[in-house]
């Protein structure tokens, strides 16, 4: 029988769970979003099967319905469906990267009978909308479910045999322990990336150059300052109780920070670095990551064609990639390539033809 499932909000998130469903059998998407270009390129990319000008037009045949939406628009959305006529079977679930006020409306949807479970994939980038959007997004990482205490197992089922075609490991945490974690590995970094980008730019007036030279390691850890500001700016006012503690924290580190730089001890500072790297590398690699999880560096000469050339290599072993990037950390002849790919497989693969092959160096980062 044709599971009918419904996505409201087809940006990065949304599409990319409608194009990773579209491999479930029996599955019918219909998708709605509130800007008309984008629910249009949802069906002219066939990230949905069909869309509908308002969702309860569709809600009222939909067996699951996912909120991709930013997650104050998601609170809004939850307050009105409460008016909406919907099988008695439906389950809601939303991918919204906050989780105690959106599971604070789950618990007045349940006082009417409506189940609503709720979700985030661990997954994602620092680029949105439906065109970034892609099936395999949520391979290997994390998805997390917060369902409200009691929530009946079959529901669980129901909602885990869908999401299984995302091919992400599913795990139920509470919404408390969910806004406790997503604060500390994603939304504070967050702030600290744009603080670094604010810090930079009062650079400006009296070494206008040094945003020239903000290469490498400044590009990679302000990556996520490039994000979609609204999203951010919901995800921040949903969390702020945890991420005020966060900032408490960070500020009893840089506290730490200042007096090792006061004191002035080799030593201790060497030993501050050491630690973190000790911990740093041993992070888990591709399980929860959230963005390309199989990078490879390619230490690549500066002469034309090289690109095409390792490229070349892969492709006569049959090797896919899923992106490719120069980073301009350097100023001398030699760049660095970072080629990703889906599996560790492939990316060991790789690594053993170029360095076969092309004889360049090769590392992950
Ligand atoms: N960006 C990321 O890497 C991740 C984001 N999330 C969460 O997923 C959700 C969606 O984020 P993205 O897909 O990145 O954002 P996005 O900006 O790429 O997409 C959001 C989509 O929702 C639509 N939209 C906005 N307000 C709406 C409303 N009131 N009704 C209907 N549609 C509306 C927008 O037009 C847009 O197409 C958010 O709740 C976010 O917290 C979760 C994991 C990763
Ligand atoms: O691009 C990145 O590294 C991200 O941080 C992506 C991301 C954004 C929001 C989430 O809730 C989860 C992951």
């Amino acid at each position: 029988m044709t599971r009918n499932v419904l996505v409201i909000g087809l940006g990065l998130i949304g599409g990319s769970i409608a194009l990773a469903l579209q491999k479930a059998p029996e599955v019918k998407i219909v998708g709605y979003d509130q800007d008309e270009n984008t629910a249009k390129q949802a069906e002219m990319l066939n990230v949905v099967h069909e869309t509908v000008i308002a969702p309860e037009i569709a809600a009222k045949d939909a067996d699951v319905i996912i909120f991709g939406t930013p997650v104050n628009a998601t609170l809004v959305w939850l307050d009105q469906l409460k008016d909406w006529q919907l099988k008695s079977t439906v389950i809601i679930t939303d991918t919204g990267s906050t989780k105690k006020a959106i599971m604070q409306k789950a618990a007045e949807l349940r006082a009417k009978g409506i189940t609503f479970i709720g979700g985030h994939p661990m997954a994602g980038s620092h680029k949105s909308g439906i065109l970034a959007a892609k099936p395999h997004l949520f391979e290997n990482a994390y998805y997390m479910l917060t369902p409200l205490a009691g929530e009946e197992i079959v529901h669980m089922a129901k909602l885990e045999s869908l999401l299984k075609y995302t091919h992400a490991k599913v795990v139920s945490v509470s919404a408390h322990e969910h806004d406790h974690m997503t604060a500390v590995v994603s939304h504070f970094p967050h702030i600290i990336a744009a603080s670094l980008v604010h810090q930079l730019r009062t650079e400006d007036d009296n070494y206008p150059m040094t945003r020239s030279l903000a290469a490498g390691g400044f590009r990679d850890i302000t990556r996520i300052a490039s994000s979609n500001p609204i999203l951010w700016r919901d995800i921040t006012l949903q969390n702020r109780k945890e991420l005020l503690m966060q900032l408490k924290d960070w500020q009893a580190e840089m506290g730490r920070v200042q007096q090792l730089l006061e004191q002035g001890e080799a030593a201790d500072i060497e030993q501050y670095f050491a630690s973190a790297k000790s911990v740093r590398d041993e992070l888990p690699v591709g399980a929860g990551a959230f963005f390309t999880p199989f990078d490879l560096y390619v230490d690549v000469p500066d002469y034309a064609g090289v690109i095409a050339e390792v490229i070349g290599y892969l492709a006569d072993e049959a090797i896919s990639i899923t992106n490719l990037r120069i980073v301009e950390s350097r100023e001398d002849v030699f760049g660095v390539l970072v080629i990703s790919f889906q599996t560790e497989e492939d990316r060991k693969r790789a690594a053993n033809c170029i360095e076969k092959r092309a004889k360049f160096e090769t590392y992950i980062s």
